[in-house]
């Protein structure tokens, strides 16, 4: 299922199906996976499709089975992978937005689309999809239990809970290399009384930066952070996370970030975010 599924999406991309697919049961080389995986969301993201081969609630994840095959190659053994749930968009409108959150949503999502001689194109920007998960097999190494590699989930979407942490979305503009986040911080995240914890603020700044670091430069880490926190943000408020490329300088990119109150008036923190490109085999410690 798994095979065939993957197939499908690599058809959909104009990514060639590689013939180690073949079959419902796959043996294929870590990296080789996930730069796959990597290309096959790119491919998506390209055709405006979204990936549904990320987790949604359910810990379906059955891929961790590593064993050795020949000199330095690492293989996973992969049985059926049921799709059967679709997996939440986080990016989406919920009850818990303010009606200024709503409002910036329908802001940036009607740039997502221009009208030229009466017919609509896509736009300067895009919606970016967010899921509680990243690729779902670019998880498999072998120092996570299948336990946890069934509950893992991304730190920003671990809540199912609408409103409670962090709400946000994030809109791309791939020619201007930048892009806007906009974030309404909820009542988990509390640090000084009333206000946004520093930590949940360097999370999201993380976050954005990380997300466009990787649009632009495919699989990154986050080497380092530099937050200047200039005023405190509300609980319950809502913000703007604007990231932009800087430089890039080899393996490294490096973005910068202002976060701003919803009307841009008021300056709450800066920061720059450097990214080191690396092999995937980075989080397999090979
Ligand atoms: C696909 C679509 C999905 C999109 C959604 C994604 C959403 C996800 C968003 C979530 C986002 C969350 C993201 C997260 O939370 S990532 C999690 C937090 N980050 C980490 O855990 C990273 C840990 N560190 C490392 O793994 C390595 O140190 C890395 C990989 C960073 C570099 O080790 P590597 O051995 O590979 O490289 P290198 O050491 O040869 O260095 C290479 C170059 O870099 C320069 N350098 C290195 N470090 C620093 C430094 N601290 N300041 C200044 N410069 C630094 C260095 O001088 C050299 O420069 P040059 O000599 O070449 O000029």
């Amino acid at each position: 299922m798994y095979a065939s599924h993957l197939a499908n999406l690599h058809r959909q991309t104009n990514i060639q199906e590689p013939r180690h697919l073949e079959g419902s049961i796959a043996k294929v080389p870590v990296g080789m996976m996930i730069r796959q995986g990597f290309q096959v969301v790119r491919g998506l993201h390209r055709h405006g499709m979204k990936w549904s081969g990320l987790a949604g609630r359910q810990p379906i994840n059955r891929v961790p089975v590593s064993q050795s095959m020949g000199v330095g190659v690492r293989v996973l053994t992969m049985s059926s992978w049921p799709f059967s749930s679709p997996p939440r968009d986080y990016s989406l409108p919920n009850d818990s937005w303010s009606p200024e959150m709503r409002n910036l949503y329908d802001h940036y999502n009607a740039l997502c689309e221009v009208e030229e001689e009466g017919q609509k194109k896509r736009g300067p920007w895009r919606r970016l999809p967010s899921y509680n998960r990243t690729l779902k097999y670019a998880t498999g190494g072998q120092c996570l239990s299948k336990v946890l590699q069934a509950k893992a989930r991304l730190f920003t979407r671990n809540t199912e809970e609408p409103g409670a942490s962090f709400e946000y979305v994030v809109f791309l503009n791939k020619q201007e290399k930048s892009c806007v986040c906009i974030f309404q911080a909820g009542h988990l995240l509390e640090g000084p009384p009333g206000h946004v914890h520093g930590g949940a603020i360097a999370t999201i700044i993380d976050s954005v930066t990380g997300t466009i670091a990787t649009y632009l430069a495919g699989p990154v880490m986050t080497a380092n952070l530099n937050i200047n926190y200039r005023s405190p943000i509300s609980l319950g408020s809502v913000v703007l996370v604007r990231s932009a490329l800087e430089k890039t300088e080899g393996r490294k990119t490096l973005i910068s970030c202002q976060v701003t109150s919803a009307d841009g008036a008021r300056l709450h923190t800066e920061a720059t975010g450097l990214f080191v490109a690396i092999n995937v085999g980075h989080l397999f410690g090979t």
